[in-house]
């Protein structure tokens, strides 16, 4: 059976490579011929752990192939899935252009029965508008389902998370198209939940959400704890142990990013604004996390006497660690607001590149992390790459000017820090040293 994936970004190229190695015969279709001819050469286009070695066995295999040919590749399969991107339009809702685009390439090119799987993140009837997009598009009728199946997936570990998921949610008006998807699945040994389509599109916002909940719930208990000098890692560990609460998503640092969680939130705020129903604990979910990063970097601002003229080292520059991915990365803010105080900005991210933007304003991206906090008065720690947390410190010492450790994941270890002299603050992790 063959298998077409529309858009071949992180999610794309994944649940391709997944399908591929599920035994399926994979075409890539994405819109950039620079993107296309790039995983041709069997190059990844953006960094992710495990993805290299599927695409050098599958496209020797010849499972896996990559095109921009539209019209071709639609009428050569008979399922279709949807991984474009959908992201955050100015009033904060999701913007559908590029499925729209899709859906009318779809509408216009097929010439048989098609099932369409909609994997990317869409508001509630998105289905149903697709449908109509399709069918609007087409010349004469030809039958079609649309089925939505949002994707789970975290960046960083998105072959496991794909390889492994917790559950596969199918959304489907018609059972046997449904079913049909789900079959496809059938060898990952994932629960799988037939639902609607609306039903669907919702769980996906609603989990993202929950999520985003947990992060926020815990960073703004940080505040308080970092106030009262009881360490908040401490407090997540305590409570996770309750089967009821669970250990996940509740680490304390300088806030959320990616591509997913603030753009998510705010489409589904959005959604319900438009119901005229208000998500109060979601608003506040994103209000704690637009003022995470600079509520602590004012307080470790008053430790060092300022920010201005101080040299500060940038330690992970990507949202997360294991990633290149820089959407909605905390560390943009961190950087935005030391150039506002006139500080001196020096990067480390063992992958992640710097934006041109930054740096023209000034802001260096150094190769070596002793050159990174060569001179520094202070680190502060944006993702928690192992190779911060497995550095060495001692050694690193002698290169700082001042020894301060500002660390906004909470992944260094503070007592061997403190033992080499460092003064180490962390997020919500007391207040007095
Ligand atoms: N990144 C994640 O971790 C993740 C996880 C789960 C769900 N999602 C959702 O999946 C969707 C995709 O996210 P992503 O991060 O992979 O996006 P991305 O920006 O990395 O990739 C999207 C791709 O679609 C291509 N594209 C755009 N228009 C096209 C067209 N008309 N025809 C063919 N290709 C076209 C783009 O060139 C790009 O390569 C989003 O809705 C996102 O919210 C993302
Ligand atoms: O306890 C935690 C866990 C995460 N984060 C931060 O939350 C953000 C998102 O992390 P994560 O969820 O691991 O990565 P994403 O790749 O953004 O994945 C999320 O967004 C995807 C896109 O919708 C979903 O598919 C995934 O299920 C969902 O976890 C990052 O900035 C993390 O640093 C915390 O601050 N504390």
């Amino acid at each position: 059976m063959s298998i077409l994936i529309i858009g071949t970004g992180y999610v794309g190229v994944t649940t391709a490579l997944v399908f591929a190695e599920l035994g399926f015969e994979v075409t890539g279709l994405d819109a950039d011929e620079r993107k296309v001819q790039t995983l041709s050469e069997g190059k990844l286009t953006f960094y992710e752990p495990g993805l290299q070695d599927l695409l050098d066995k599958h496209l020797a295999a010849g499972r896996i192939r990559f095109t921009s040919e539209a019209k071709q590749a639609i009428r050569q399969n008979s399922i279709l899935f949807l991984c474009v991107g959908t992201p955050s339009d100015e009033n904060g809702s999701a913007d559908l252009r590029y499925i729209r685009a899709v859906a009318e390439q779809i509408g216009q090119s097929m010439d048989d029965y098609k099932v369409i799987v909609i994997k990317s993140t869409v508001p509630i009837h998105t289905n149903e508008r697709l449908t109509a997009w399709i069918a609007e598009a087409q010349p004469h009728p030809i039958p079609f389902d649309v089925v939505s199946n949002p994707e789970f997936l975290r960046e960083g570990s998105a072959l496991q998370d794909a390889l492994h998921p917790d559950r596969i949610i199918i959304g489907s008006r018609n059972q046997a198209a449904g079913l049909h998807i789900e079959s496809l699945y059938e060898k990952l040994n994932a629960p799988c939940f037939l639902t609607t389509p609306t039903t669907a599109e919702m769980i996906k916002y609603a989990s993202n959400s929950f999520l985003a909940t947990k992060i926020s719930f815990a960073n703004e208990l940080a505040r308080l704890c970092e106030q009262l000098d009881i360490n908040v890692g401490d407090v997540s560990i305590g409570m996770g142990y309750d089967h009821r609460i669970g250990p996940h998503f509740l680490k304390a640092g300088i806030g959320y990013g990616g591509s997913c969680f603030p753009k998510d939130i705010k489409a589904l705020l959005h959604i319900a604004k438009k119901q005229h129903t208000r998500l109060s604990i979601l608003e506040q979910v994103h209000e704690v996390n637009e003022t995470q990063a600079e509520h602590f970097l004012q307080l470790w601002e008053r430790k060092i006497g300022g920010f201005a003229g101080k040299r500060i080292a940038i330690l992970g520059l990507s949202f997360k660690p294991n990633t290149d991915d820089l959407r909605e990365a905390p560390s943009l803010a961190v950087i935005h607001y030391l150039t506002s105080q006139r500080a001196q900005v020096r990067v480390h991210d063992p992958v992640a590149k710097l934006p041109a933007s930054l740096q023209s304003a000034g802001v260096r991206q150094l190769e070596h992390l002793e050159d990174a906090v060569a001179g520094c008065d202070a680190a502060i720690l944006c993702s928690e790459w192992d190779v911060y947390r497995n550095a060495d410190w001692e050694q690193l010492r002698d290169e700082f000017k001042q020894l301060n450790i500002f660390d906004g994941r909470n992944v260094l270890d503070r007592q061997r820090l403190t033992e080499l002299g460092y003064t180490y603050s962390g997020i919500g992790n007391a207040a007095r040293n």
